[in-house]
């Protein structure tokens, strides 16, 4: 079989991997769907897939939208320099953009693009792949407890307030 070109890649501005494609310049955080698997596991860089050499045991993807308040660890944000907001505002309207996305992945990255107070909201909120032991625990905790699609419900890290939606 012709070699896709695709390889995995380490970003070290967000230490984590992605999926580069030598042959178009591409590049993408998610997996290229026309890859398998196994496809996946035997690309040049693969043992940058945490999870050890198994490659994706342990590792799940997910997108989160990130409402900041005063008491964030960082009240701050790519769309607003000092964040004055009670935890509260903060949870009432993350419960907006809840109601606004219903079960929609696509709603969901809209708004997550729009509002998110994290830098990935210019990935639509896509954090890539991470396993146990690099997201704060609450984050952490709800993110693996979700089945891929699934969205949980408002969950509070020192960050903020989130709604995650797992995607791998
Ligand atoms: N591996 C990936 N993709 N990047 C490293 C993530 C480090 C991790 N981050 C978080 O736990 C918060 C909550 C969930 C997402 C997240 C994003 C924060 C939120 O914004 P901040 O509070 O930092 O201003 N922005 C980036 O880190 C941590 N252990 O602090």
């Amino acid at each position: 079989v012709m070699s896709s070109g695709w390889e995995i890649r380490m970003s070290n501005s967000k230490g984590i991997p992605y999926y580069f494609n030598a042959a178009t310049k591409q590049s993408s955080w998610d997996a290229p769907s026309e890859l398998s698997e196994d496809q996946i596991k035997s690309l040049p860089g693969s043992q940058h897939l945490s999870g050890g050499s198994s490659g994706g045991a342990g590792t799940i993807t997910a997108s989160h939208l990130l409402v900041k308040h005063k008491d964030s660890r960082r009240p701050s944000s790519w769309k607003e320099a000092n964040i004055t907001r009670s935890k509260e505002e903060a949870t009432d309207i993350l419960r907006g953009y809840q109601a606004q996305v219903g079960n929609s992945r696509e709603k969901f990255e809209e708004l997550a693009n729009i509002h998110s107070d994290c830098s990935s909201h210019s990935q639509k909120g896509n954090l890539g792949p991470f396993s146990k032991g690099q997201m704060q625990k609450p984050f952490e905790d709800a993110a693996f407890g979700l089945q891929v699609g699934e969205f949980s419900d408002i969950i509070s890290t020192d960050s903020g307030v989130h709604i995650i939606l797992r995607t791998a």
